[in-house]
């Protein structure tokens, strides 16, 4: 469906065209909202300066030429030479009528389709997974999604932490406390953070634990089975967690998404060979190091990413390159976005800036990182527990459904919910007002979690989103019509039908600029306004109640693309939508 503001951009750029010949065609025509039209084209101001001329009789020059009688109904002159829009009533119905017979409600798929990993989530094995994993996960999954709706071949792709030097540790720890201890899930061993700090413990101050830990490390990287079947034990008591954290929450990551660093392990020595054949890498110290160009530290000495240790091991870099390279090299993908913490990057520009001179990464191929901002508690620390551990995270999310139950309880409903019913309302309001808070705001910014705010049903929160689609619902059942068969025609009368309408044609873009600029914010954000338009048109236009039959057809027209688009745009942010509520 055309965003009012790509239309009229089209249109003033033929106009400029046609008044001051074609070389001007392509200038930006500046056009943004106005609180005195639907919208405002500002190129007048600019351009006046480069022809030097007054701006104000640029515009009207501008306006001469302007042809827009389809789309527009008032075009004024105002200011210094501000060009003021007001779209027609008529275009605007017929638009949003479109999307009623229209499954991608008139959102274009891309015309350049790219193969796209999206990495994110990515918690550590025999680590408990912490909140800021739920953010990258929650943030991950819905730019996957949004991407795949775009058109885009989507790989997504968890890199979990399964390697290195401590699962020597952990493995002997595995086998002090018994394998059959795993087995039972035994909280001696699935209570992650106390079986991570017990091996620590016991590395720490235990010489003989500190040696067997050691020549695990060894027997681990040679491949040695025995080895590598208990390391096994450990990844699937981790992935059971991790996969039961993942549909608690429902994200679209499964076991064939999970690429860990062990599987990068048998690339790392040719990928160092080749950087070293490249003369990229080079000894430093004993450790062999690329120095990246415009990266100094604070003597303004060079600063290395470290590739092999002077013992020969091999680092976090050294496996973020080799992923990188299998991914050109193997997989063929145009994009990658790493959707990982802010702390880590400078990390990620400087395997980037090592990737690009290798020539693994270029113009065609593109890396970027998808920066998440840390989740801070109501005071302003560090998200912990009162004991000051982390957060386990299926804890966590088991609160926010009880604390949804609560909230649910206290609202009233329009039908009475057997315990099952209640419970799939709760636990889809407990998750939805979870993702909803994470991603309602810049992924980068920081963000404080508050179980009172993100449940609550009223202000920009998820059960106020899922709260509007299911009141949408019930008016469709109260009326016996089915959502699909209202297909109006859409007029517009009231004020506040025009501004839903009108606030429906912007999903393409905010689907768009979500997908490109991997930002799901801006999608959530559209998606608020529509609920808001719609909370307004609810509490002033009638709609079983309408006046007449026409303009009953007409709301229930709107009511169904309103459902359709938040529907669709609660989807594609990973936020469910109950039937009813
Ligand atoms: N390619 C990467 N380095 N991705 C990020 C991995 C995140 C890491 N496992 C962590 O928990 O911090």
């Amino acid at each position: 469906m055309p965003d009012p503001q790509h239309v009229l951009a089209a249109r003033v750029q033929a106009a400029l065209g046609a008044a001051f010949g074609p070389s001007y065609a392509d200038a930006d025509p500046v056009i943004r909202p106005s609180s005195f039209a639907d919208l405002q084209a500002n190129v007048a101001l600019p351009l006046a300066k480069r022809l030097g001329r007054r701006p104000r009789e640029v515009a009207e020059e501008i306006v001469a030429n302007l042809d827009t009688a389809d789309v527009v109904s008032d075009v004024e002159v105002s200011g210094p030479g501000f060009i003021n829009l007001t779209l027609s009533d008529g275009w605007i119905a017929a638009e949003a009528q479109r999307t009623l017979y229209d499954d991608r409600l008139g959102v274009p798929a891309t015309a350049k389709p790219q193969k796209v990993v999206v990495e994110y989530s990515s918690p550590n094995v025999a680590k408990e997974m912490h909140v800021g994993h739920l953010r990258t996960t929650i943030v991950g999954d819905a730019i996957a999604r949004i991407l795949a709706f775009l058109g885009h071949d989507v790989v997504r792709d968890n890199h979990v932490g399964d390697w290195g030097t401590p699962f020597g540790m952990l493995i002997e720890q595995l086998l002090d406390v018994g394998e059959d201890a795993a087995a039972r899930g035994d909280s001696s061993v699935s209570d992650l953070t106390a079986f991570y700090q017990a091996a620590r413990e016991k590395f720490d101050g235990d010489e003989a634990f500190a040696d067997r830990s050691r020549s695990r490390v060894v027997a681990l990287q040679a491949g040695d089975p025995e080895t590598l079947r208990l390391w096994n034990v450990l990844v699937d008591v981790s992935k059971r967690y991790f996969n039961a954290v993942y549909g608690q929450l429902g994200v679209t990551l499964t076991d064939d998404d999970i690429k860990g660093e062990s599987f990068y392990n048998d690339l790392l020595a040719s990928t160092v060979q080749e950087l070293e054949d490249k003369g990229i890498a080079v000894i430093s110290d004993g450790a062999l190091c690329a120095f990246p160009p415009g990266f100094t530290g604070r003597e303004g000495e060079p600063l290395p990413v470290i590739i092999r240790k002077s013992d020969g091991g091999y680092n976090y870099s050294t496996t973020d390159l080799a992923t990188i390279r299998y991914r050109v090299d193997t997989e063929h993908v145009d994009r990658m976005i790493y959707v990982v913490g802010a702390t880590q990057a400078l990390h990620f520009q400087m395997v980037f800036a090592v990737a690009r001179t290798a020539g693994w990464l270029n113009d065609d191929v593109q890396a970027e990182h998808a920066q998440i901002g840390s989740v801070l508690g109501t005071d302003g620390k560090l998200l912990r527990t009162r004991a000051g551990r982390t957060v386990k995270l299926s804890e966590l999310l088991d609160e926010a459904v009880e604390r949804a139950g609560a909230a649910f309880d206290g609202v009233q409903h329009d039908a009475s919910f057997d315990a099952a019913d209640r419970l799939a309302i709760v636990r889809d309001v407990g998750m939805g007002a979870v993702k909803y808070a994470d991603l309602s705001v810049a992924r980068d910014s920081e963000y404080i979690f508050d179980f009172d705010r993100m449940i609550s049903f009223h202000g920009k929160t998820g059960p106020y989103l899922q709260y509007a689609t299911a009141r949408i619902r019930s008016i469709f059942r109260k009326g016996g019509v089915a959502p699909q068969d209202a297909t109006g025609p859409i007029v517009l009368g009231h004020p506040a039908e025009r501004a839903l309408a009108l606030e429906l044609l912007g999903i393409g873009t905010a689907v768009q600029q979500a997908g490109e600029m991997a930002e799901p914010h801006r999608l959530a954000n559209y998606v608020f306004g529509v609920a808001d338009a719609y909370t307004t048109f609810h509490e002033n236009c009638p709609v079983l109640k309408a006046p007449d039959e026409a303009t009953k057809a007409s709301r229930l027209a709107l009511c169904a693309a309103t459902l359709r688009t938040l529907v669709t745009g609660l989807d594609l942010l990973g936020v469910p939508t109950p039937e009813r509520m």
